[in-house]
């Protein structure tokens, strides 16, 4: 355990950046899979990555990783940019950061601990030394007892376990997580990204997830970027994202774990004022919990109906999203009353009668 109090103290010395990426572009002819992407991982943080298929994500693992390089823009890992870097100097940075799989990549016909070992051997470390730091991090991991155990006889939680500690076995700056828990069921997913965010309060890990599974961002991330045909759309801490998502493509990311207007009134939404307005109010923060609804009742006498919705927890933070109909003549003054209290409020349309 030595080890990690003395890693976490290197990691509080040295404040840079973990990653710096400025202005990234790499083209497969007509397509730009990277368009311009700048992107900053600072130390200690998880930062999530999210992005539809297509939108760039592996390739931006393929150039932070060195198996794919920009065609302009530069990298840089812990303050060193690798942009231009031959093969042998490459090497060394690239061992400062460990990764985990979707399918963990793990040697079928080795055990447990070799599997931990290996980037170790391969650095040339002694077979005593390597053999104590991989049964350090199985039990970093909760698998001390499965040392002699194959990969075969594991299941895959157990199996992307041992990924993560092979991945922390030469002490990377980074630990990148390309859709790694992708392959579990959700109990599995949660065991993992809990024990995810223990090494990384523990240890003081810098983390990068790059994932379509906005659920693993929501609960495990501090920040995120979104990552739409090549370009980062929208960036900051995951409440404020997730509560007030302002670019199209993450609020249809997204849809999936926030409240949406029930179809059977979508579909009956029409631009006509007539009848009732349909307004969806995003907030965020204490004005969430607060008062919000006692003091629209109070300012609107001709009332409202709150139709679904709710409150989420994230990071802390209290994120409310709700759908309430008021009389079409009150909903210009509604908006800019609960803009007022902080919410994000947009008027979706009107019907005509009560939906
Ligand atoms: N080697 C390649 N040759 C040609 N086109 C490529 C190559 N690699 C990526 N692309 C294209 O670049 C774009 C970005 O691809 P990339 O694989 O980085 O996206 P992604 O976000 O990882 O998608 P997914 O989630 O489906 O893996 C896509 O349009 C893809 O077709």
């Amino acid at each position: 355990m030595n080890e990690h109090v003395t890693w976490r103290a290197a990691a509080s010395i040295d404040e840079q950046d973990v990653i710096h990426l400025a202005d990234v572009r790499r083209r497969f002819g007509e397509t730009a899979a990277l368009d311009g992407v700048s992107l900053t991982v600072r130390r200690g943080e998880i930062l999530g990555i999210i992005g539809r298929s297509g939108a760039g994500k592996s390739t931006l693992i393929r150039c932070l990783n060195g198996l794919e390089r920009p065609d302009s823009g530069t990298i840089a890992i812990e303050g060193r940019e690798i942009t231009g870097l031959g093969e042998a100097e490459l090497q060394p940075l690239r061992r400062r950061i460990g990764m985990i799989f979707q399918h963990f990549n793990l040697l079928s016909a080795k055990t447990v601990e070799e599997n931990v070992a290996l980037p170790l051997k391969i650095e040339g470390w002694p077979k005593a030394k390597r053999l104590a730091r991989a049964a350090e991090l199985l039990d970093l991991v909760g698998l001390s007892g499965k040392a002699k155990a194959y990969p075969s006889e594991l299941s895959g939680g157990q199996k992307q376990r041992v990924g993560i500690a092979r991945a922390l076995a030469a002490k990377p700056a980074l630990l990148l997580s390309d859709e790694a828990t992708s392959a579990l069921d959700p109990e599995t997913t949660r065991a993992i990204l809990a024990l995810l965010k223990d090494i990384n309060s523990k240890l003081g890990l810098t983390i990068l997830l790059v994932t379509h599974e906005m659920e693993v961002v929501r609960s495990t991330a501090d920040r995120v970027a979104v990552l739409d045909a090549g370009r980062v759309v929208e960036e900051g801490p995951v409440w404020q994202v997730f509560s007030q998502p302002q670019a199209q493509t993450t609020r249809s990311l997204l849809s999936g774990i926030r409240p949406q207007l029930p179809a059977h009134i979508a579909q009956r939404l029409s631009p006509d004022m007539a009848g009732e307005a349909i307004v969806s109010l995003d907030i965020a923060g204490p004005a969430a919990t607060g008062s919000l609804f006692q003091d629209i009742s109070a300012a609107f006498p001709g009332g409202y109906r709150l139709l679904h919705g709710g409150i989420d927890h994230i990071q802390e933070q209290a994120v409310g999203r709700f759908f309430i109909a008021v009389p079409a003549d009150d909903a210009a003054r509604l908006t800019s009353f609960a803009e007022r209290l902080g919410a994000q409020v947009e008027v979706l349309g009107h019907v005509a009668d009560h939906a």
